[in-house]
Parts: structure tokens; sequence; C-alpha cells
């Protein structure tokens, strides 16, 4: 606040003139906002008598005004003295006129400011009152155009819906002239929005035309829209929020999508227009503020390890939620999913977020981490039996000689006498060391093993038969056990027989760079006699001493891991695997994973059947207890939980899945066709099926074998179990059949095989399926044709007959000539034309063939070129079966 002292102002002409010795004056105040008031100030002039002090100066203010602040103009005790009533008025001083005239300058100049500043706030005021008026005004306007545009927007909803309803009524009843439902008449005004499309606060068609220049606002409003979405855009891809966001539809339905949400729109049910970009948009805000929407669960907010893939019940499971906690999740982000989906990482990691989870996602690969144990210390490693593989050539003895080592004789038992199932077998000795066989079907089961990583044998016993020598599968298994690595013990059998000659097979043995002991080399050589039991003790002893050499060790104080050595279907047992234990103790209860296959071990049963506890290194064992039969050759592993154990089994059949799917029986298919379409290789396709992993390992090597350049077999597929459907189904997919080996087709594969005529065969010794194969092959290739020459005749007269055309009159001269033989019309021994006879007659009747020296009359069937002293030969074609 500031006052202004008018002091010594002229009188005023208004003012009465009186003798009061009053002097008045009027102080302007101002206050804050312009506001200013006036206060007159009357000054009384006392009488002062000579040597009185003077009085002080009394003011009386008129107005209960604030006593001014300064008197810049208050005279000085001496002045007020001077201007006491009685006494004469003194001419003021210079200085004083000077000091009063610069206060009055400073008043006018305040006087001045206060006027400016309250004309400047009245027109302040005067605007903001206008611009609040428009306002109001604006927005009544706006509330009447919404209502107004709601109106519409309804009307034409409902237009919409009656239209819908009409045609899909006119539909039902005129089947030939379908019309497409639509949203959006076609014929609608020009302004006139589809129906359902709302743009947030786009005026509606009629309001438009009346409310005048807003033509440009339906446009911007989408685009507002638009932005929001790309706004969001980079979040998604960050976050990579496998929400099905509002993810434009084609034509009005997207475009509808985007409006507002209406009454019509909410009470439509329709769940994907409800969710608008806007809703989406905060959800995605959420999201990125990590804000918790759900309770993280009873355990509280943990680690949640989500591979590339997960299905839906495995990560509730992870989450320790309930799966339809994790669907209603999804569901709430547009995505529809059953207990059994497999969701994506990015899906699972935004659910897990939802629940307040911190995610860990890890590579498909690295489930396999830390599967295997590491290596294990020295002084934990104990002596442990050495792994034998019996290897040789066809009947040399390798099963007796198993047999004549475990004393026990399965020889009988094998239907037509060929080892077809992969055993394993742990002999105890008298010295009560131990040696593990594995009895192989052959070197290709082995080799099948070690291709899968089953680097399971220790030392590799070569069966020779004395009699027979080094043959070509002694050759492919000396092959096999080199490539390997391991060493090669050989066992010289039948040195019993009277022909057995064991120094030509060590021999022998040295164009194959093996070279025995007794030769010089270091291999060593037992010659032995499987029937006879001759030095069977001898090669044990080799074997030991042989394993002795190789210092075998491994740690049996450790959770199991080894390799499945076969697998089957049992009847009464379900899937058992043989599996051999490499390090660690194998318990029953533990949760065992062998390949893709897991399942926690219920019982656990030696070479003799007997149940036993716990397996050892190097000891072989039937694990009963398992999801499915394993393939042989597949490793095992003990984990420490289920959780673990379906990781790994599901990223392994997932692996599984995709090279199968790599060279799958359509893309077999399919180079078959483009085979067979190129005349090349005939190829017969099998679906095989078998009791065990080793039997289909050898039937397939055999098969595979018959093959020639023109025919061979294609094994569409090979596995372990009964024939089922799906084997049917592929089988005739490919025009092929079914091998059932010691396996039969359950009802629905007979029943589906019976309606799709596919052939099931069923077999139980190998022999018997390479006849079969060999003689369907056999079938497949082209036969061969050949020529067979009847006769020749001459023609010695043409006669032209109406309607039948030229007929030759001639004369055989050579064989016979028969009616539907082959001919040749031969010109001055130039092929002319090869076909067919129409006719052959003698005199007037059709004849079946004509003799030499007779005459005869012959047409040909499209052929009229024939002249006088032509030849006509005669020929039949043969074909003649081949055989592979
Ligand atoms: N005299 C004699 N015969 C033997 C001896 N060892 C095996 N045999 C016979 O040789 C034949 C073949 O023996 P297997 O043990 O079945 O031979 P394998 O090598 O296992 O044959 P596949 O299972 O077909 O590979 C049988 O008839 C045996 O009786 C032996 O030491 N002396």
């Amino acid at each position: 606040m500031s006052d202004t002292n008018d002091t010594k102002k002229p009188a005023a002409a208004h003012k009465t003139l009186s003798l009061k010795k009053t002097e008045t004056s009027t102080v302007k105040q101002s206050f804050s906002h312009g506001r200013t008031k006036a206060v007159v100030v009357e000054k009384k002039r006392t009488r002062v008598e000579p040597g009185k002090p003077a009085a002080p100066v009394k003011e009386t203010p008129k107005a209960a005004a604030p006593a001014p602040a300064a008197q810049p103009a208050a005279p000085k005790p001496a002045a007020a003295a001077s201007a006491r009533p009685g006494v004469v008025l003194r001419q003021l001083t210079d200085e004083e006129k000077a000091r009063r005239g610069a206060a009055l300058a400073d008043a006018r100049i305040a006087e001045e400011e206060a006027r400016k500043a309250a004309e400047e706030e009245a027109r302040r005021r005067a605007e903001e009152e206008a611009r609040l008026k428009i306002e109001r005004e604006a927005a009544a306007k706006r509330k009447a155009e919404e209502d107004a545009r709601k109106a519409t927007e309804e009307a034409a909803k409902k237009r919409a819906e009656d239209e819908a309803k009409r045609r899909l009524e006119k539909e039902n009843k005129d089947d030939t002239a379908p019309a497409p439902v639509t949203h959006a008449p076609a014929t609608r005004a020009p302004g006139a929005k589809p129906a359902g499309f709302k743009p947030a606060g786009a005026p509606p068609a009629a309001p438009a035309a009346t409310t005048g220049p807003k033509p440009a606002e339906p446009p911007r409003r989408k685009l507002v829209v638009k932005e929001e979405e790309e706004e969001s855009a980079p979040k998604k891809a960050g976050v990579k929020v496998p929400v099905k966001a509002p993810a434009a539809k084609k034509g009005s339905d997207g475009d509808r999508r985007r409006g507002k949400l209406t009454v019509t729109k909410a009470l439509s049910g329709d769940d994907e227009r409800t969710r608008s970009v806007a809703s989406f948009r905060r959800h995605l805000q959420r999201m990125n503020k990590g804000q918790v929407v759900q309770q993280a669960g009873p355990a509280g907010p943990r680690e949640v390890t989500i591979p590339e893939t997960i299905t839906v019940s495995e990560l509730a499971n992870r989450m320790a939620r309930r799966a339809v906690d994790v669907i209603k999740v999804l569901m709430k982000n547009g995505m529809m999913a059953t207990v059994n989906d497999v969701i994506d990482a990015d899906t699972a990691e935004l659910v897990a977020a939802e629940y307040g989870h911190t995610v860990k996602r890890v590579a498909d690969s690295d489930v396999l981490e830390g599967l295997k144990g590491g290596e294990d210390a020295a002084e934990e490693m104990q002596s442990r039996p050495p792994v034998v593989t019996v290897m040789g050539h066809v009947d040399h003895g390798k099963t007796s000689l198993l047999d004549a080592l475990r004393a026990t004789d399965v020889v009988g038992g094998e239907a037509g006498g060929i080892t077809q199932h992969i055993g394993a077998y742990q002999v105890q000795l008298k010295t009560g060391q131990k040696i593990t066989f594995i009895d192989t079907p052959g070197h290709a089961a082995f080799t099948a093993m070690r291709a899968r990583g089953a680097e399971v044998t220790d030392i590799v016993v070569l069966v020779v038969a004395a009699d027979d020598g080094v043959m070509p599968q002694t050759v492919e298994a000396i092959a096999h056990a080199k490539a390997a690595g391991v060493p090669i013990i050989v066992a010289i059998n039948k040195i019993d027989m009277g022909g057995a000659d064991p120094m030509r097979v060590k021999t022998e043995l040295l164009q194959h760079e093996i070279q025995v002991e007794d030769l010089g080399g270091e291999t060593i050589a037992v010659e032995v006699s499987a029937k006879k039991k001759i030095n069977l003790d001898k090669l044990t002893e080799m074997i030991l001493l042989q394993a002795e050499v190789l210092d075998l060790k491994a740690n049996p104080n450790r959770t199991a891991e080894g390799a499945i050595i076969e697998a089957k279907l049992d009847r009464g047992r379900g899937p058992v695997a043989t599996a051999l234990v490499q390090r660690g103790t194998l318990k029953v209860g533990d949760i065992v994973v062998a390949g893709s296959e897991w399942g926690r071990v219920r019982l656990l049963q030696n070479e003799r059947g007997e149940t036993v506890p716990s397996a050892g290194p190097a000891v072989p064992v039937e694990i009963l207890g398992l999801s499915a039969a394993p393939e042989a050759g597949d490793d095992f592993v003990v984990v420490e939980n289920e959780a673990r154990a379906r990781e790994v089994t599901e990223y392994r059949a997932r692996k599984r899945r995709e090279a199968r799917q790599a060279t799958s029986s359509r893309q077999t298919l399919d180079q078959l066709l483009k085979q067979r379409a190129a005349g090349e290789r005939k190829l017969l396709p099998l679906v095989l099926k078998a009791d065990v992993q080793g039997s289909t390992e050898a039937i397939d090597g055999a098969l595979n074998k018959l093959g020639t350049d023109e025919v061979g077999v294609q094994v569409l597929q090979s596995g372990v179990g009964g024939i089922t459907e799906s084997d049917v189904i592929l089988a005739h997919a490919s025009g092929g059949a079914i091998i059932g080996f010691n396996v039969r087709a359950d009802k629905l594969a007979r029943e589906r095989a019976k309606r799709d005529g596919v052939e099931i065969r069923y077999y139980n010794i190998i022999y018997n399926v390479v006849d079969d194969i060999k003689a369907a092959l056999s079938g497949m290739l082209a036969p061969e044709t050949r020529e067979k020459f009847l006769g020749n005749a001459e023609i010695l007269e043409v006669f032209t007959i109406t309607k039948v055309g030229k007929v030759a009159g001639c004369r055989v001269t050579e064989g016979v000539v028969r009616r539907g033989a082959k001919v040749r019309l031969i010109r001055d021994h130039v092929v002319v034309h090869e076909g067919e006879l129409s006719t052959l007659k003698r005199f007037k009747d059709e004849v079946k063939e004509v003799q030499v020296g007779q005459e005869c009359g012959m047409a040909f069937a499209n052929y009229q070129d024939i002249q006088k002293g032509d030849v006509i030969e005669a020929f039949e074609v043969e074909t003649i079966q081949r055989a592979l």
C-alpha cells in the first residue's frame, strides 16, 4: 500500500470559504490489484503564543484511515510553529518550495500509475469474462453436438443391424444368391460413417453439415488413435507383448474398434471391440511400470525360468499357480489358450510379470546344461568291471560263446536261430571278478549306438570261426571297433571242428592290420570252442588283463548315468529299458530321464529277472517305470525332480519332432514321386514296427541292402511297439505296406488297414522278411520284353474295298500269321510301318491263324499305304519277369 498526500491543493471551486483555520488534503491509498482509496486529511492550525512551545499538529482524519506513513510535505517543528494561527505566515524558503514541488510531482506520478493499473485490471476482467462466456457457449455447443452424434450413431448402428438381419434372412431364403453380411452398407450417404465406426469425438454426419467448418475433424481424430497405437508399438517391440492387441481388422471392423465405447458396443458382447486402444495402452503402461496386477501367489514373487516355449500348465506350475489363472491372464490379453497349449517365451514372460515374478529367460538348449554331473574326483573313483561287446561274422558263434560264458542257453529260444534281441549280461567268474557282456545282433547296432553317442564298450571280442576264417562281416566288425577306438581281443572259435585252422585266421587278420601276439603284434588272440567250452577261462582272463591295462574306474557314490542298450514295450510290464550304468548308482525311486522319455524307477531287474534295489557302474539292469520306451543308444541320467525331467524330455521330444519333420514322410513322398516321375529308382515304401529296437535296426539294415540301382526299400518309419492307426495312415499315404516283426496291429489299425487296403505282414524271422521284400522288389523291376518272330507273308495283290479300305491278298511264306499279332510292313528291306492287323481272312472267313503256304487276306489297322510286293512280318512280344 502506498499513500499519496495531496497537500496544499488550491481551494476547490465548490468549497465554501470559511474562516476556520483548517487545511485539508486528500491522501490516496493504493492497494493490491489496483484498488485505491482516497482519504481526506484536515490540518487544523492553532494559535501559538510567543514564548510558548508550539503544540504539535493534531491531525483528525475524517475517515478511519491509517495514518499516512510519511508526510513528505509535513513541516518541520519550526515550520509548524510558524503556521500557527494568529501568527503571520512567513514566506516559504526556496528549499521548502523545491521540496514541496518535488513531492507534488511524485504524488502526481503515483496517481497516474494507479489510474493506469486500475484501467488495466478492468480490461483484463472484461477479457476474462468474454473468454469464459465463449467457453461456456462452446461447451454447450459441444454437448449438443455430442448428443446429436450419439443419436445418429445409434440410428446408423440400428440401421446396419437391421440391414444385416434382413440380408441374413434373405440369404437363408435364397441360398443361390448369398449376399455377404457386412456392417458397412455400400450405399451409405457420403460423409456417413460405416455402422459401428465411432471415431472418438468425431462429429456425426448430420451435424457436421450444419455446424460448419470442421471437415478435418474425423481424420484428425483417427490419426490420434493411430498415434496412440504407434506410440504403443515400440513398447510392444521392446517388451514383446504378445497380446492380440487391437490389431487392425480389415475394413469396417478394424475401424470400428478404434472408436469410443458406446452403450451399444458395450452391450454387443464383442470383447475385441470393447477393448479400446487406450485400455491397451494403459495395460502396457502398467506393464512397463512393472505394476503388479495380480498377487504373486502363496510363495510370493519368485524367479521363473522360462525356455523359448512352454506349456500353459508348466508355466502355471513354475509360478505355483493354477493353470486357470494363467489362462485368465492370457484371455485378458486377448489370447485364447488351453492348459496344454504351448506359448512362446514373450507371452510367458508377460504372464509371469503380471504376477510380479521375475523372469529368467533360457535358451532351449540351456535345459540340458548341468544335466550330466561334472567330473569325479580321482579319490572317489573305484575299479569297475569291463564292458565287452562280442562281434563277428554270422554263425561264427557269438551267441554260443556268450552262452558258454554265462553257462545258460538262449540259442534254442531264438526264432530262426538268429540273435535278434540286444541283451546285456554280467558274468561273475570263479575269482569273483565280473565282466559285462553286451550281445548285439551285429556291428550295425554297435555303430548305431555309437552314432547316438553311447560309447559303452570297453573291449570288443571279435569272434572268428577257425574253420571259416575272416569273412566280410569280420572285416566290417574290425572297422567298427577301430573307428570306436576300442581294443580288440580275437576269439578264434570252433577249434574243435575238423577243418579248424587257427593259424590261417591269424594270418588273414594281418591283412586287416590286426597282428596277434603270436605273430609279434599286440592283439590278444585266444583259441576257444564255445561248444566244447575249451579255453573259456583263458578268454575271460585275457579280457580282465586288457581291462587292467585300460584301468577302468568309476565313482559309484553319485547319481547314476549311463546308456540305454535296449528298450521294448512289454505287454505285462510296460516300457522296459535295458540300461547300462556307467557311473554312479541307480536306485529304485530315482527319477530317470532316458532320451526323450522319463519316469520314476519302479523296479530294477538284473539279467536273471531278479529284482535288485540298485545297480552300480558297469551293471546292466532293466528299468521299469519309464513313460515310454526310449531308443537304444539314448543316454540316461538321474535328475533331481520331475519338473527337471519334464523340461528335458519336452525339449528332446521337440527336437526329435523337428528333426523328423525335416525328413518327414511328406518330404520323402515328394522325393519318391519325383523319382517315380523321372523314371528313377523305384522305391517300396514300408513302415517297420518291431518288438525291440535291435530288430528294427537289423531288419532295416537287411532291407536296405536289397536295393539295386533300379529298385529299393524306403523305410518311411521304423519303431518299437504295436502297429497303430497312424502307421497305417502313413503307409496308405505313401502307398506302402507295413511290416510287423513280433508285434501286432491294434483294432483301430486293423480296421483302418482293411478300409484303406493297406497290407500288414507279420513276421518272427528276419530271413522271411528279407525273402518277401526281395520278392516284392523283384516284382517292381521292369519286366524284360522279348520279341518272338511268327512268320512272313508276301503281298500278292492289293484290293480296295468300299467301307473297309485297302486289303492285301497275301501268301504266308514263312511260319504263321496270327490274328492279334503285331506286324511290320517291309518294303525293299526297310520297315515302313509297325502296327496291328485289323483283319485276317481265309476266303471270306475270319481265322485265328494262317499257316505257311496258305493264302489269306490281311488289312492293317489305321494304315492304308500297302503295295504289291511288300512283306508283312508278324511277331509277338513276350514279357519276362526279372528277379533280384
Ligand atoms: N563245433 C562247434 N560249433 C559251434 C561252436 N560255436 C558255435 N557253434 C555252432 O555254430 C552255429 C552258430 O552259432 P551262433 O552262436 O548262433 O552264432 P552267431 O554268430 O551268434 O550267429 P548269429 O546270431 O546268426 O549272428 C550254431 O549251430 C552253433 O552250435 C563251436 O565252438 N564248435
